[in-house]
């Protein structure tokens, strides 16, 4: 009997002999019958089972029959022949980057397959579109595909696509260094990180993904042997990961064109060696590439778009899968649309909100996401053409029947076309947006928490869109616990209000206790409350929404509907406290008028307020004039330019200390002049003007020591003490 060790011990010749060539064969040996039943079975390609190169006869699979093994048989194919071999070293980033993730003991360690999955995927896309483009030709080499080969014995996995393929050049450019903008990340955040511990390494890799490179948390060495069809022979590359790799021309490599990589697993992930664990990975990421998948000669995925099927057939674990392969994560999206229409274009898409960012982090800029395609066929990946800037967070694909299938990459910029599509796609995304706010706000409010400054830089560049936007904007109110969006705020109005009224301030509690908001402390008109200075320049800018002008309350009183505040004030008791003698308010405000010049150029008498002394007023908001105060001086004055910088001081006759201060003016106005400079530091601050500390403190010490000295006189030490 000739048994299955007898066939790996024969010689290179005689098993030719037996196998023939070009062709895998299936020997069936039965114990009675004691021989070879040859069965041919021509495979789709000659380059399964190639570990490391050393191609030879092996056993692929038996039958649990009892009289009956099965034996399938690779054909024989030549070694691949290496000339011009060189060594190089990893430049030093990359070799961090393989170090951590050589040595990690990461618990998902399956992510590399949807790495070189979503590698192969390009790859092949890229070979497609060079084919509809014309710039290649389309052979025929198998068709656009990706073959998998797993064997235990030698604990090898293999994955051969027939992409576009790499020259030497390229490989040494693309693996030899970190190309991939997450990994960059990757080794930064490590660094940042205290100690690369395993959570954080593990969030990060799940998060990012670490592209080829991942392959090394699996495998001990690294074989990618790959070739253009421009090319006469291939090259390969082979690493261990450590410090250096090589790099040598390749020929008889057994196929045309296309990249194939050939991992020695460690033996603790012998499982990827497995065909059923394999394909478990890959229905769990790779269901929803487009080109073909066998694994050790078997379909794997369906092929089919999802974004072509009915909605009501696809499963939400589908949607959550397809996210996973889109988005290379496994945080869960937030939102999501299947959205087909045929006005006024002819649309399928999906469409998906994540839930988390990498500019939250300040990790690195969100880049579009969201593929084109006409008729299933790839227009464009990550097609940042398709929706606007500040919508880069979207994740998604967009089929378009409407798009001439061979636009090219030039046209479909300046289309009048995409134009029409981007501003469809707009609109629809930020009504998903707005309906997702309707039905859920609980849940919306958190994803707005993360993804305010997308939508509000959209309000900036985007005025087309802006009012839409503008609605999803959430705020704080005087009149809701809850925050309100601008369209809740115009129902909430008055009879009568024309004008929407806002504050700006650090918290509630801040604004609240603001001077300004004295007169509306007593009224039931709404005041919206801005705490994100993003927020007060867009109101600046934008002046009116739906024709109600858009007041800050820290403006001038006279901008305010004094009688809408009014009629919706409860009566306010006039308090009968004295108020400053009016022959005195002449010399008073002029006093005050000299003592400070440089700060107000006006004094008046306040209609405002009432437990406050004064209060100072200019054309900038409080909030603005903080901003302000962070800027250089040529920054100020770029922004500042064309602005009425002088301020009036407002002040309350009816204060105590208006009146105090008044009568000490007239019995001691050198005193007076001391206490006066320090009220009006109190007021500056108050009303958000910056004031020198240093002057202001000293200010106050001798105001304090004036005060105490005069206690002293009046009252005696003993008292005092
Ligand atoms: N199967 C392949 N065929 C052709 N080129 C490949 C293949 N795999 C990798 N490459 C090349 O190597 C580069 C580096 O791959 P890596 O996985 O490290 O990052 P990346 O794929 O560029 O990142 P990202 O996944 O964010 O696009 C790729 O950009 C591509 O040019």
């Amino acid at each position: 009997m000739l048994s299955k060790q007898s066939i790996s011990l024969l010689g290179k010749q005689q098993r030719r002999a037996i196998l023939g060539r070009s062709i895998k064969q299936v020997a069936l040996i039965t114990q009675q019958q004691q021989f070879f039943h040859l069965q041919s079975k021509i495979t789709q390609n000659s380059i399964r089972n190639l570990p490391m190169g050393q191609m030879t006869a092996r056993l692929f699979s038996e039958k649990q029959d009892e009289n009956a093994q099965e034996i399938v048989i690779e054909e024989p194919v030549q070694e691949p022949v290496i000339s011009q071999s060189e060594k190089k070293e990893f430049k030093a980033e990359t070799r961090k980057l393989l170090d951590i993730v050589a040595r990690s003991i990461y618990t998902d360690k399956e992510v590399f397959i949807r790495e070189l999955m979503s590698n192969s995927s390009d790859a092949l896309e890229k070979q497609r579109y060079a084919e509809i483009s014309g710039s290649a030709k389309s052979n025929d080499l198998g068709g656009l595909h990706i073959d998998i080969t797993t064997n235990e014995k030698e604990r090898t996995l293999t994955i051969f696509d027939s992409g576009i393929g790499m020259s030497r050049k390229e490989i040494t450019d693309n693996l030899g260094t970190i190309a991939k903008s997450g990994s960059q990340e990757f080794v930064k955040s490590l660094q940042n990180s205290q100690k690369g511990d395993t959570q954080t390494l593990e969030s990060i890799i799940g998060q990012f993904g670490v592209g080829f490179y991942s392959t090394f948390i699996v495998a001990d060495t690294v074989e990618v042997i790959s070739k253009r069809d421009s090319n006469d022979s291939g090259v390969r590359w082979i690493s261990d990961g450590s410090g250096d790799y090589e790099v040598a021309t390749a020929t008889n490599i057994g196929f045309e064109r296309g990249t194939k990589i050939v991992m020695k697993l460690k033996p603790e992930s012998r499982e990827f060696s497995k065909e059923s664990e394999v394909e478990k990975v890959l229905k769990k990421y790779s269901l929803f590439i487009t080109y073909p998948i066998k694994i050790n000669g078997k379909l794997v995925n369906n092929l089919q778009a999802i974004w072509y099927r009915d909605k009501r057939d696809v499963t939400e674990d589908e949607y959550e899968r397809f996210y996973e392969h889109l988005a290379n994560t496994k945080i869960p999206y937030k939102f999501k649309l299947h959205y087909s229409t045929d006005v006024p274009l002819s649309i399928k898409g999906i469409i998906y909100i994540p839930s988390t960012h990498n500019e939250k982090m300040s990790m690195q800029h969100e880049t579009s996401n969201v593929s084109l395609y006409c008729r299933k066929v790839l227009i464009k990946d990550k097609c940042q053409e398709l929706l606007p800037q500040y919508l880069r967070f979207v994740k998604g694909v967009i089929d378009c029947e409407d798009l001439p299938l061979n636009i090219s990459r030039e046209t479909y910029q300046d289309s009048s076309l995409m134009l029409k599509l981007r501003n469809v796609l707009t609109r629809r995304i930020l009504k998903m947006i707005e309906d997702e706010m309707k039905r859920d706000l609980k849940t919306y409010e958190k994803w707005f928490q993360d993804f305010q400054h997308f939508l509000k830089e959209g309000i900036m560049m985007d005025t087309e869109h802006q009012e839409q936007i503008l609605k999803l904007i959430r705020y704080h109110s005087n009149y809701s616990q809850d925050t309100i969006s601008i369209e809740d705020y115009l129902k909430q109005m008055k009879p009568k209000q024309q004008k929407i009224y806002y504050i700006t301030g650090a918290t509630k509690e801040h604004v609240l206790q603001s001077p300004y908001y004295e007169p509306f402390a007593n009224s039931d008109v709404p005041v919206i409350m801005l705490f994100n200075q993003a927020d007060e320049i867009i109101f600046a800018q934008k002046q009116t929404y739906k024709d109600k002008i858009l007041t800050n309350i820290e403006s001038s009183f006279d901008d305010i509907e004094q009688d809408v505040l009014r009629a919706h004030s409860p009566q306010q008791e006039e308090t009968d406290a004295p108020a400053l003698p009016e022959e005195d308010i002449t010399p008073f405000t002029l006093w005050l008028k000299n003592e400070f010049p440089l700060k107000v150029q006006k004094v008046a008498i306040s209609k405002r307020l009432h437990n406050s002394p004064a209060v100072i007023y200019g054309q900038m908001s409080s909030s603005m004039r903080m901003i302000m105060q962070m800027m250089d001086q040529s920054q100020r004055q770029q922004v500042s330019g064309g602005m009425d910088q002088s301020n009036t001081l407002e002040i309350n006759i009816k204060h105590p200390l208006i009146v105090k201060l008044n009568q000490l003016r007239k019995k001691d106005p050198k005193r007076a002049q001391i206490y006066a400079h320090t009220f009006m530091d109190t007021v500056m601050l108050t009303s958000g003007f910056q004031t020198d500390l240093q002057q202001s403190s000293s200010r106050s010490t001798k105001a304090l020591n004036e005060f105490l000295v005069e206690v002293t006189r009046k009252h005696g030490h003993t008292e005092l003490n």
